[in-house]
This record gives C-alpha cells, structure tokens and sequence, in this order.
C-alpha cells in the first residue's frame, strides 16, 4: 500500500521581483512586532538583489533532486512544491493537487530545526491550508517527516562540507583558525520554549550546538587536528528591548581579531541553503566585517541539493511512509536523539495566539 499520493515540498519562500518584496515582507510580518526601520532595511537587501530571493530557484532546485532520488529507488511518487509567504501558496499546491485526484500528503520542509518559526509556524500554516479546502469541501491529508536535525544524512552532509572548507582555508595553526557555526536567531523566550514541551527547553540552541560540536571533533579526527568553533548567530530582528540569541556574528568576528585568529570558516548550518540570510547577512555583511578586520573568511557552502543530503530526505520519506503502513521502522539519528513524525502537545508553543496545528498531537 501506498500511503501518500505525493510528497510536498514546503518552504518559506520568497520574492522574484521588486514589485513583490514589500507585499512578502508585509506576508511574513504580519500581526508581528519588527520596527520599520527593520522592514526598510531588509527590503534593501533584497533590492541589492535585483528584488529576487535566492530561495524559490534553490527549491526548484531540490525539487529536481528529491523527484531524481526517488525515481531512483524506483518510485513513481509526484513530487510537488508550496510555500508559507509565497507563490506557489501551500493552499493554492494542495487545492490543484485535489483536481488532479491526489488525497494524501508527505510534507518535507525546508526547516531542519526544533522551534516556533522552524517548526511549529509550518504546522499552523499547514493547518490553515487543509482548513481552507475543507471550507471549499476538499478534503485533504497532511503528514510530515520529522525533523532532520538530528537525521545523520544532514550531519554528515554538513560535516563533509565543513571539513573540506577547512582544508581549503590553508591555515595550518589550530589557535589561528576558528570555525563559526551559523543560524538563525530567535528570540529567547522562543528558543527556551523549544522542543517538546516536557520542561527542557532550549532544543533549537541546544541541536545546533551538538551538530557543531560533533562536526568540529570529525573535522578534528579527519584532519589531524585540535580545532575551536563557536555556535553564532545572524539575522536579529524585532526591537531592541526583546531578548534574541548572541553572539551576533560580526560581534564575534570582531572578538576573534582580537584574539589573534587569522582564518574564519563561517558554516551556516542553520540553513538548509542559500537562503538571502546567507547571501545577504553572510556574504556581504559578515565578509564585509571580517575584510574590516582583517580576517580571511571562508564560507561553508549550505547543503543545498548535496546528494548525501538529499537522499537523508528521501530515507526520512521512506521512514514516514513505512509508519504510515503501520510497520516498526529504525529512526537513524546523529547526533542525539530522533524527533517524532507526530509532534507533542505544546511543543514549540506559538507564544503570542493558540493557533491549530497540523502534523501533531494536540
Ligand atoms: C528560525 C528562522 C528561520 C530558519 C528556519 C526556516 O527556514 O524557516 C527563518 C528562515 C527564513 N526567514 C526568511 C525571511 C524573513 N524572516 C523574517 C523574520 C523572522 N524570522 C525568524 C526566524 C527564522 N526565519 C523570526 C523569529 C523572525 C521575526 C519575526 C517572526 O517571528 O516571524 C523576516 C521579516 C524581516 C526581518 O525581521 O528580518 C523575513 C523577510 C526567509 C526567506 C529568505 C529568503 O528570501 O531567501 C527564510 C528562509
Ligand atoms: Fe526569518
């Protein structure tokens, strides 16, 4: 039995055009507290870009791969895209997907990580899209795989990647060389509430710093060598009053001068791929900074369409449908701990509206 008729590939998405930034950014901010000076500038960075995220062309791009891998392990299985802030708009995937006879859906997001706007913000809209075909009397089914933080394809991906950018940055003293492991921030309160609600919290930190931490003793082993990495962040925004996780990067690029370090390999393992937080806050920002100080900087490529990774995903397709079927399944994780496909109740709680959830317990 085939549990699902395709697997949908669910992004954030983003603009293609200058006409469509600020409807975008009024998309993804609304009912939110971000200051227009934030919105301003942000919109400045996409215009540098011509008004053309990087993000939808990265997607079509792994669209392609996850559609290859499939039919490389010999399933026939569409594979279909929709994002939560842009064209193609999840609903309008689903609602033409319902046309064409398809009922049943395997979500893969483009979010790898435990939080509200990794994780939960992707449920809620998924909850919103198949509430909205009900309301047309489309009925529609939505799962999820887990997420992939912790699925080894992803960590190895990354960890391969890291390894080589090091290599490649030639510095061969340990104390002249650090590795600056990058994502996204989030405010505090949204990071200590993350994971699954039994009282631990901090899991989006916490995923990321093992990932780094594991990374840096393969690297270390591969290489021969005693490496130093810190977990930092990009992307701030919201007011200045709210808490969000620090060290910002051009504030720790700014510490490492001062420590008489030479080479920064900054990997941004936040991100699945080049997403204009990455081209934009990285490349341009952060390297503007490092230039500044003098550092050299080299910047890990994300995983993109990695083939390691890419067939990470597809084994999390296959791990989803095999429970779906109701069979006991492995659920390979490193580092740490696997993720359920069925979040718990209350995990990574939307701090400001209870909103319904899809892909979840509660
Ligand atoms: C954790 C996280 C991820 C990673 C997980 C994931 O991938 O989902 C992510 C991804 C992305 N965020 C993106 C864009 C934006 N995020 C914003 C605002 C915010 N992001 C937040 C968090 C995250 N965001 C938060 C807590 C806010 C504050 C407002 C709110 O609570 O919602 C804003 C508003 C302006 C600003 O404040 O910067 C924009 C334009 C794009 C598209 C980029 C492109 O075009 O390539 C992508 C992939
Ligand atoms: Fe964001």
């Amino acid at each position: 039995m085939r549990p699902y008729d395709a697997v949908l590939l669910l992004s954030f998405g983003g603009p293609e055009s200058r006409e469509e930034v600020m409807p975008f950014l009024r998309r993804v901010t609304a009912g939110r507290d971000i200051p227009d000076e934030r919105l301003e500038e942000v919109a400045h960075h996409y215009y540098l870009m011509g008004g053309r995220s990087p993000i939808n062309d990265q997607n079509r791009a792994l669209l392609d791969a996850l559609h290859a891998e499939l039919r490389r392990r010999g399933s026939a299985v569409p594979v279909l895209w929709g994002n939560r802030n842009a064209e193609p708009f999840l609903a309008d995937t689903l609602r033409e997907a319902h046309g064409r006879g398809l009922r049943r859906f395997l979500v893969v997001t483009t979010s790898a990580y435990s939080s509200y706007s990794s994780c939960r913000q992707y449920r809620e809209d998924i909850a919103a899209a198949v509430a909205s075909l009900a309301d047309e009397g489309l009925e529609v089914v939505v799962d999820k795989v887990r997420p992939y933080a912790t699925h080894p394809g992803f960590a190895r991906a990354n960890t391969r990647l890291v390894t080589d950018a090091i290599r490649e940055a030639g510095q061969p003293d340990d104390d002249r060389l650090r590795v600056a492991f990058v994502t996204h921030s989030i405010p505090m309160g949204m990071d200590d509430t993350s994971g699954p609600g039994d009282g631990e919290g901090n899991l989006y930190w916490h995923q990321h710093d093992e990932l780094g931490h594991v990374i840096l003793d393969e690297a270390g082993i591969t290489l021969d060598r005693n490496l130093h990495g810190a977990l930092v962040f990009c992307s701030r925004s919201g007011p200045p009053s709210q808490p969000w996780l620090e060290p910002d990067i051009n504030d720790h690029l700014r510490q490492l001068a001062g420590q008489g370090v030479t080479d920064v390999v900054v990997a941004p393992i936040g991100f699945v791929s080049d997403h204009m937080e990455v081209r934009y806050d990285l490349d341009v920002e952060a390297a503007e900074t490092a230039d500044e100080l003098g550092l050299r900087m080299t910047r890990v490529p994300t995983v993109g369409v990695d083939a390691e990774f890419v067939s990470g995903l597809i084994d999390l397709v296959e791990e989803r449908a095999a429970e779906a079927r109701g069979e006991t399944v492995a659920h390979p994780a490193w580092p740490g701990a696997a993720m359920p496909s069925i979040c718990r109740p209350g995990c990574c709680p939307n701090l400001r509206v209870a909103r319904p959830a899809a892909c979840g317990a509660d």
